[in-house]
């Protein structure tokens, strides 16, 4: 399966953001990057908020956000209820954060984690489906409004 997913970062997350972009397209995914596109410091609260609009409007089904830490773009994104964004250092967590909470943003830290971790992660995070069932009614919690993605 295939999904368009919305990158954003701040300036540390640039080349982590750039290398995973070309990850996913030869896998076959759409893209929609909402930067930034250098490395010039800008704040992580613009670009969280950039990718909770773009989930929220449905430009994209899944996000990647990336900071240094990954802390400040994924409190970022969580700021839009539509976003149920995941901070993760192992392919584990990634699993697991699309499994039991049906996270749609997958959050790195590029200083952090290296890249190899970051692909695992995100292949780990696209290859993941919800798992439903107890899990439903627990993430119905955290989202207003929430809906089970069904899977096509
Ligand atoms: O939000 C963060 C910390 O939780 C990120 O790591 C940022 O990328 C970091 O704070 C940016 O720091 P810098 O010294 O301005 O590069």
């Amino acid at each position: 399966m295939t999904f368009t997913i919305a990158f954003a970062s701040d300036h540390a997350g640039v080349a982590m953001k750039a290398m995973l972009i070309d990850e996913v397209r030869g896998l076959g995914h759409a893209v929609v990057d909402l930067g930034p596109s250098s490395e010039a410091s800008v704040d992580y609260p613009d670009y969280g908020e950039k990718l909770g609009q773009a989930i929220a409007d449905g430009r994209a089904r899944l996000g990647v956000a990336i900071c240094g830490s990954g802390i400040g773009i994924s409190i970022a994104a969580n700021r839009n209820p539509a976003v149920r964004a995941a901070l993760c250092t192992s392919g584990l967590m990634a699993r697991l954060a699309r499994q039991h909470n049906d996270a749609n943003v997958l959050a790195l830290g590029s200083r952090i984690v290296g890249p190899d971790t970051a692909r695992d992660c995100l292949t780990q995070f696209l290859a993941a489906s919800f798992a439903g069932g107890r899990h439903a009614g627990r993430v119905a919690k955290l989202t207003p409004g929430y809906q089970e993605d069904v899977v096509e």
